[in-house]
């Protein structure tokens, strides 16, 4: 049988937080370390990861991602609970983790600063011991498909945010790492860099089975890259599946658009509304656009459009689903709570 890549079970973290005072005594309490306050970060949270999966981490700010993350690399151990990495523990076994794991975490950087890039994607690649040739042959891929080109020649301090972070993600790869880890990895960047770095995340996971897991808050990344989601809310797990699963768990409802350029006759939402199928009604029929909702537990968009057909002409059809986007806002707004 094929075992997961990750295995997390029963993980649980604190935080602790000394108290601020106001003022100067409150500050000065502060300093002598007087009070505390614990922050459950991330609350009994279970989930395995299949080898070769994309997994997107989902959750509003402070909902315990990074956290989970941080264990799952063993930068930080979990209070309670294990984490297993193709069989590894992350926090014990850091150097047999280090060898098989890539981490891509905005603070942190694997270049070095005043070095030109392609000397430092060499220092990584001698720490992993990858031999010269296989060092050259990733950085070429990598500068070929993520346009390092002329940024190799320049030390980190020179290059801009996405310049750096497609150099950071090729230092991540160095090694070829079976799992790679990802926190926010197209935050705050153009369109072109966003696809440069999700198309070589893809052709990584394709060619060489890896198993990627990314934070993200960019929908486009999750509709791009992701098979399946956790989706994390203080602290725990509200979510766990394929994305059409989620989908249908928080928004089941499809929609259908009719466009017709004459416009609809006045009535027309009553008298629709009578030959609809069960499951199915007019939501506005506003100018050119007719809508109508349907619960796909229920009918069809294909009985629908027939049964609007029966009645009208329409000059376009249109049948969607509702967009990640939309559904990841009902989530923090509540839905799975
Ligand atoms: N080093 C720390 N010390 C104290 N509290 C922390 C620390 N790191 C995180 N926290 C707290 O733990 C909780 C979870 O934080 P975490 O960074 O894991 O969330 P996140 O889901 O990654 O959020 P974001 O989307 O904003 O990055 C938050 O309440 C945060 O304030």
């Amino acid at each position: 049988m094929n075992t997961p890549a990750i295995v997390a079970r029963q993980l649980t973290k604190d935080y602790s937080i000394a108290d601020r005072g106001d003022g100067l005594r409150g500050s000065l309490r502060t300093l002598a370390g007087r009070r505390t306050t614990k922050v459950r970060a991330v609350d009994d949270v279970s989930f395995e990861i299949p080898r070769g999966a994309i997994v997107g981490f989902l959750g509003p700010n402070g909902a315990g991602k990074s956290t989970t993350i941080k264990m799952m690399t063993g930068i930080i151990r979990p209070d309670t609970g294990d984490v297993s990495v193709l069989g590894v523990d992350p926090a014990r076994q850091r150097i047999r983790n280090a060898q098989q794991i890539g981490v891509v975490f905005g603070q942190r950087s694997q270049l070095s600063w005043d070095v030109p890039v392609r000397e430092s994607l060499r220092l990584v690649a001698s720490i992993y011991g990858v031999t010269r040739a296989d060092t050259e042959s990733v950085i070429a891929s990598a500068a070929a498909e993520l346009e390092l080109g002329p940024l190799l020649a320049k030390p980190t301090r020179q290059l801009s945010l996405g310049q750096k972070m497609r150099c950071e993600i090729a230092a991540a790869l160095i090694h070829r790492p079976p799992v790679v880890y990802l926190d926010e990895p197209t935050i705050g960047l153009d369109v072109q860099v966003k696809e440069l770095i999700r198309g070589y995340l893809q052709r990584i996971n394709r060619e060489f089975g890896t198993t990627i897991v990314l934070t993200t808050h960019d929908m486009g990344d999750v509709e791009a890259l992701c098979q399946s989601v956790l989706v994390i809310d203080a602290g725990r797990v509200v979510f766990d599946g394929a994305i059409h699963d989620l989908k249908d768990t928080v928004e089941p409802r499809r929609t259908v658009i009719f466009r017709r350029s004459s416009g609809w006759s006045e009535g027309i939402v009553e008298e629709l509304n009578a030959v609809l199928p069960d499951g199915a009604r007019v939501e506005e029929a506003q100018d050119a656009v007719l809508t109508v909702v349907l619960d796909p537990l229920t009918t069809t968009s294909g009985r629908v459009v027939s049964a609007v057909a029966s009645r009208y002409e329409s000059d376009e059809v249109s049948v969607h689903e509702p967009t990640i986007e939309a559904v990841v806002r009902q989530i923090y707004a509540g839905a799975l709570a």
